[in-house]
C-alpha cells in the first residue's frame, strides 16, 4: 500500500496578521505548522501559546506546532492542552525528553521531536516508541526562505531505518528548504511529512503548490 505524504505549510513567512485568511488559503494541506520562537533557541520571535490558542478557535485544521524554545518542558504540555494536534519540541531543549512526550501524549496530542541539521538521531533510537513523529530540520532553526540543506538526507535515512525497526506508524517531517526541487529527495530518503513555509506562500496559487508538493512526494516516494 502506498504511504501517505503530508503537507503542512508553514505559515512563518505568510502574512501573520491575517492568520486565518491565510489557513483558508490552503485547503488541500493535511494541516498547519506554527513556529513558537523565543529569541532564545533560535535568534527569532514569533508568537507564543496566546495565539495558537486563538487560531484553534478559529479552525478545525490539524495544528502542528513547532517548539523553537529553551523551556520545552515548562511549556509543551500547555500547546497540547490548547487543543494542537500535535506538538513537536526540540530535544536539544528537552530536559526530559521522554517524560515531556509521555506529558504530550497523555494531554490528547501527538508527540514529536526535532532535531537540528547536526544533531544525530542514533542516541534517541530508543525514544522511537514515545514518538508519533520525529522532525528533521533541513535548515538551520529560525528564519524561513533558507536553503535546504542536503547533508541531512542520510540522517532521514537513518532515520527511516529506526521507525522500521520499532513496527510502528512513526511519521517523518522535514522541514526547511522544502520546494517543487527538493521534496523529492526528502521522500526518497524516507520523508514522509513535509513543512514547506515560502514555496508555499510566494506561489500565486498556495492551495495547488500544496497538491503538487504532495504529487512530486508521492511519486518520489520508494519505501
Ligand atoms: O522552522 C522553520 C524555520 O526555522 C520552518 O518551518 C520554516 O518556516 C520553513 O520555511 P521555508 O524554509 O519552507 O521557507
Amino acid at each position: 500500500m502506498a504511504m501517505a505524504m503530508r503537507i503542512t505549510p508553514s505559515i512563518l513567512n505568510a502574512d501573520l496578521s491575517n492568520l486565518s485568511g491565510e489557513i483558508s488559503r490552503i485547503p488541500s494541506a493535511d494541516g498547519v505548522h506554527l513556529d513558537v520562537m523565543d529569541n532564545h533557541f533560535v535568534p527569532n520571535m514569533t508568537f507564543g501559546l496566546p495565539v495558537v490558542e486563538c487560531i484553534r478557535k478559529n479552525t478545525d485544521a490539524f495544528l502542528d506546532i513547532h517548539l523553537m524554545i529553551a523551556q520545552a518542558d515548562r511549556w509543551a504540555p500547555a500547546f497540547a492542552e490548547a487543543g494542537a494536534e500535535s506538538v513537536t519540541f526540540h530535544v536539544e531543549a528537552a530536559d526530559a525528553p521522554i517524560r515531556l512526550a509521555r506529558e504530550i501524549r497523555a494531554r490528547g496530542a501527538r508527540a514529536s521531536m526535532a532535531l537540528k541539521p547536526a544533531t544525530p538521531i542514533e542516541p534517541y533510537a530508543d525514544m522511537m516508541p514515545e514518538l508519533d513523529m520525529v522532525l528533521l530540520m533541513t535548515v538551520e532553526p529560525g528564519f524561513g526562505g533558507q536553503k535546504f540543506l542536503d547533508l541531512v538526507l542520510p540522517k532521514i535515512e537513518r532515520t527511516r531505518e529506526l521507525v522500521k525497526k520499532t513496527g510502528q506508524e512513526i511519521w517523518i517531517q522535514v522541514d526547511g528548504g522544502v520546494s517543487l526541487e527538493t521534496i523529492e529527495r526528502c521522500a526518497a530518503a524516507g520523508a514522509d511529512t513535509f513543512v514547506a513555509g515560502s514555496a508555499v506562500y510566494s506561489a500565486a496559487d498556495p492551495d495547488k503548490m500544496v497538491n503538487d508538493l504532495r504529487g512530486k512526494a508521492v511519486a518520489a516516494c520508494q519505501h
